[in-house]
């Protein structure tokens, strides 16, 4: 199941420099196992703005909600789930 996520990041602005690039960097590194194993298929950096628009692909909403709430940054971001089916109008034969 693809669902698009919406992530808006905000740290608290007295958090510690150090904190908060602890949680960046395990942030990162957790989005990029998940890319890697192919559950975080897309991650865009909205402009202007710290926030993401993502796809997920995964088996159902419990997966979903199990990745998402294990992000490091989780208690700090605003999140906005879609759930997404094949558009009947798209050219593309699969769902990438
Ligand atoms: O910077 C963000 O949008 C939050 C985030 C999600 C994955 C990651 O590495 O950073």
């Amino acid at each position: 199941m693809l669902f698009k996520v919406e992530m808006k990041v905000n740290l608290p602005t007295d958090m510690p420099a150090d904190i908060a690039a602890d949680i960046k960097f395990r942030e990162k590194a957790y989005a990029q196992r998940l890319q890697e194993n192919g559950k975080w298929r897309h991650l865009w950096r909205v402009a202007g703005s710290y926030a993401n628009v993502s796809i997920f692909d995964v088996a159902d909403n419990t997966e979903l909600q199990d990745l998402i709430s294990n992000l490091p940054l989780f208690p700090y971001m605003d999140i906005a789930v879609a759930p997404l089916c094949r558009h009947p109008s798209s050219v593309r034969d699969d769902d990438s």
